[in-house]
């Protein structure tokens, strides 16, 4: 196999945790440096007397109840609990959260938060009944950890896909103007590129303001949260009081958890709800889009409506030219308008640069700051990312693992050139036959070869993703080969192509493990370091175009 044994590789997954800037998280620790800029005073939190870290908190009843017992943190896991800390005993998808109190009251807890009182309380502990549990752990940890996203300015961002490039975009022109940024979402907590990783996009509330907390006394003055539907629906970023609220668009995804479309749609606007004085700044080339325009202004709240098509729009991109080496338009605002040279690739990425541009013009930055922000960033890791190469080939990485994405990206890059494009992708082992279809259709017709390949397999194999895959593939206009190993699969990418083609990777972007099939463990896989290795081991002459 090329670039090494699995067993190596998975080794060394254990041993760097997956990403060269990756830090594990510990409450309280540092983070980063502070780049020369002064100190800010600590933000408050650390031991507070119980009734004031309950303020907000809707109880039902108590028992033993002991205002002034002293707490100093919150959790949701018996096995983090300990003394001064809350633990909030959560119903749970899998098992109920109140089994393991006596394991919290064990470990030293002596505050824990329930749906029901036990009939035999144990003594000296406080136990407070609430009618939802979920929706008490977000207030407790803003008050036990200081209520960080007060000192910082918040923004949030939803939507099926495009919020982790609308954050990054967003930072980016906010760095331009001095502003220290954490961005928290898929990717983890990152601060100037120093990543700490997390369990979820949107982290449990008790993790997510301690992070906030942390971040603030690190100096950070800007936090652009990705908000999932997952976050929304058990109120994990309850209370937090955005200035900036974003909608990128609604396609189908997650209906496993939500059920249906208009339960996935009324998920993500909670985000709106939660901020009705915040500035929606709301894609509307996309139908959810603009029913939540819609909907928000008729409770007039504020929403500043972005598109790439519709005349009326607020903020809006016109005279749209995109090649394979970057995007240009004209942002129209307030009858004002100013060209923007983007190094970003592909038609969403223009409506996600108006959302960010959104953002910063809600913030009071001008169309000109805006525009230098836009053109100072640069693309993020593995989101229709360029690799540069001196044999003049478009290689291109995407994080495209979604129907929905998979269509955009390989639709971006046909409209950037007329070369053939080979793409090399795989299939998520926990996605229903129906989608795994989907995706095998979108694939051959979106592309001249395939090369299909391994993806996070998890509990499925290959050949059990392939049933579903293959028939598609066979269908379509596209030719298509199976390469199991995804490292061979992207060696063989690069070598079949010839100076001016174009070579789209699909589905693991900045990700740099692998989850494979049938249980068999987690391995390391840097598709960065798979295309310099490919071409590295290039024969020069294999690059003629005359084959
Ligand atoms: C499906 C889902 O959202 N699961 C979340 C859920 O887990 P669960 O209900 O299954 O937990 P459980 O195993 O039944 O346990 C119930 C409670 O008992 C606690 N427990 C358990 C064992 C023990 O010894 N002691 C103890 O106290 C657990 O910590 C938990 O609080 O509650 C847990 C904490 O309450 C979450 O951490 C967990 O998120 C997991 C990590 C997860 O993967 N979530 C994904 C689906 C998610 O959140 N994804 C979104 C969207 C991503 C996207 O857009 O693609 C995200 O924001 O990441
Ligand atoms: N505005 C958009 N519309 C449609 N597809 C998009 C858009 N922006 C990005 N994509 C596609 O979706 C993929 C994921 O992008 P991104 O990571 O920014 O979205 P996300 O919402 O954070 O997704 P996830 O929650 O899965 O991480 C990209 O690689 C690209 O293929």
């Amino acid at each position: 196999m090329r670039g090494g044994d699995r067993h190596e590789r998975a080794t060394s997954v254990a041993q760097d945790g997956g990403h060269p800037h990756c830090l594990a998280y510990r409450p309280g620790a540092s983070i980063g440096g502070l780049a020369g800029r002064p100190a800010p005073p600590d933000v408050a939190g650390g031991e507070m007397r119980l009734a004031d870290a309950l303020e907000g908190v809707a109880i039902r009843e108590t028992a033993c109840f002991d205002p002034d017992l002293k707490v100093d943190s919150v959790t949701i896991d018996s096995r983090q609990a300990h003394p001064g800390a809350v633990f909030v005993a959560v119903p749970g998808f899998k098992q109920d959260g109140a089994r393991f109190i006596p394991a919290a009251i064990a470990a030293g807890s002596r505050v824990i938060v329930t749906a029901a009182l036990p009939a035999d309380p144990a003594p000296g502990i406080t136990y407070l009944a609430v009618d939802d549990v979920r929706a008490a752990i977000a207030p407790i940890s803003r008050n036990v950890y200081g209520r960080a996203d007060e000192r910082m300015r918040m923004l949030g961002v939803t939507g099926t896909n495009g919020k982790t490039t609308v954050a990054y975009f967003t930072a980016e022109i906010l760095r331009a103007h001095q502003r220290r940024v954490g961005i928290m979402g898929t990717i983890g907590f990152d601060i100037d590129g120093e990543i700490i990783e997390t369990p979820n996009t949107t982290p449990e509330a008790p993790l997510l303001h301690s992070l906030l907390r942390d971040a603030a006394n690190a100096g950070v003055d800007d936090v652009i949260m990705e908000v999932s539907s997952h976050s929304l629906e058990l109120h994990r970023a309850d209370g937090i009081p955005f200035a900036v609220t974003m909608f990128t668009n609604l396609t189908e995804d997650h209906l496993e958890l939500h059920g249906d479309m208009e339960r996935y749609y009324a998920a993500k606007r909670k985000l709106f709800e939660l901020a009705p004085e915040s500035v929606a700044v709301i894609d509307i080339d996309g139908p959810w889009g603009r029913r939540l325009a819609d909907e928000r202004e008729a409770t007039g709240s504020p929403v500043l409506r972005t598109s790439a098509a519709d005349p009326l729009a607020g903020l809006r991109a016109e005279n749209v030219r995109m090649s394979i080496l970057c995007t240009e338009f004209e942002l129209v605002y307030q009858d004002a308008r100013r060209p923007v040279r983007l190094h970003w690739l592909g038609d969403y990425n223009v409506r996600n640069a108006l959302t960010a541009a959104g953002a910063a013009l809600s913030l009071g930055y001008s169309l000109d700051e805006t525009v230098a922000g836009l053109e100072a960033a640069k693309p993020v890791t593995g989101r229709l990312e360029p690799i540069a190469n001196d044999d003049d080939l478009a290689i291109i990485i995407d994080y495209a693992h979604t129907t929905d994405a998979l269509a955009a990206c390989l639709r971006a890059v046909r409209a950037l050139s007329d070369r053939p494009i080979t793409l090399v992708h795989g299939v998520l082992g926990d996605r229903v036959h129906a989608l795994r279809h989907e995706m095998g259709v979108i694939a051959a017709h979106g592309a001249d070869h395939v090369i299909f390949t391994e993806d996070d397999l998890k509990a499925d194999t290959l050949e059990g993703v392939l049933a579903d895959v293959a028939p598609a593939l066979d269908a379509g206009p596209a030719t298509w080969e199976l390469i199991e190993n995804r490292w061979d699969a992207i060696g063989a990418g690069v070598e079949r192509a010839r100076r001016g083609d174009i070579l789209v990777i699909a589905g693991k972007g900045h990700e740099r493990q692998l989850i494979l099939g049938d249980g068999a463990g987690v391995i390391y896989l840097n598709e960065h370091d798979a295309v310099a290795e490919a071409l590295a081991g290039r024969d020069p002459r294999a690059l003629d175009p005359r084959g």
